[in-house]
């Protein structure tokens, strides 16, 4: 692994009963990286995520992150994961997930009060903690669980569509978020459908049926493929239209 690697990502396969979902996916993300994977809905992003941060183990390959061969329990710490799908306490309130999850990072105390505090500000959530999740919208269960994985503020940020559901105004200072989170040095992985969002990264994995099939900034992409939009991009490149 180089040196600047936190995650390493080496000959990753993945089937499903006779369904190859992810072949052969190679590449590296660096310290204070923002890498976006995109790729048509059933393109295996998911699935390539979840063998990132050890929920699923590949058949082939490996995956090391920030030194550790994965899936290790103990790296649970040492990142932030949103899911797709959020995993939260319906019956609970919002501060009462975030001292749960808070709890099981190590956080007490004042230090998990003042957590709690940034991380429901970052979404814009401040003014809902006491309420139950159950009465919360689907756009603030999304933004919920985003303060969730920033909580314990990892070193590495893993979330599969962030952004979804999410109004643009919100979007915007999510994003924002995101890139002073990077300037002090937090790697982050995710997943989009939105170009605008593609655009913003410092690297783009453009995915297409299990394959990588394309690596590299925005600019080098277009440059690439000869377009000027990665929309464009990402059609060259063999992506679709989302089911
Ligand atoms: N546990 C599973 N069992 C069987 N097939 C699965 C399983 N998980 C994923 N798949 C299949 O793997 C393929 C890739 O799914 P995945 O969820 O990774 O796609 P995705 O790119 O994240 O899609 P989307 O953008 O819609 O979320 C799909 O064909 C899906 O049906």
């Amino acid at each position: 692994m180089s040196a600047q690697a936190i995650v390493e990502v080496r000959n990753i396969t993945r089937r499903f009963g006779s369904k190859t979902v992810l072949d052969d996916i190679s590449f590296e993300v660096k310290r204070g990286e923002l890498l976006g994977l995109l790729g048509p809905s059933g393109s295996g992003k998911t699935t390539l995520i979840k063998l990132i941060t050890g929920i699923d183990k590949a058949d082939g390959g490996s995956v090391v992150m920030l030194g550790e061969r994965m899936p290790k329990l103990t790296m649970l710490q040492r990142f932030g994961y949103m899911a797709q799908s959020d995993a939260l306490y319906n019956e609970l309130t919002a501060r009462e997930n975030l001292t749960f999850f808070g709890s099981l990072f190590g956080l007490k105390g004042k230090q998990l009060a003042t957590r709690i505090q940034d991380a429901m500000n970052i979404v814009n959530l401040q003014d809902d903690l006491n309420k139950n999740v159950s009465a919360y919208s689907g756009g603030m269960k999304r933004r919920l669980s985003l303060a969730l994985a920033l909580l314990h503020e990892p070193e590495l940020l893993i979330l599969d569509e962030p952004t979804v559901g999410i109004d643009p105004v919100l979007r915007q200072s999510i994003w924002r978020e995101l890139g002073e989170m990077r300037e002090r040095g937090t790697t982050i992985i995710l997943t989009t459908h939105v170009m605008d969002e593609a655009e913003k990264c410092d690297r783009l994995g453009l995915i297409r049926d299990g394959k990588l099939t394309a690596l590299g900034t925005p600019a080098e992409i277009k440059e690439k493929s000869g377009t000027s939009t990665i929309e464009e991009a990402f059609i060259v490149f063999g992506g679709g239209v989302r089911a």
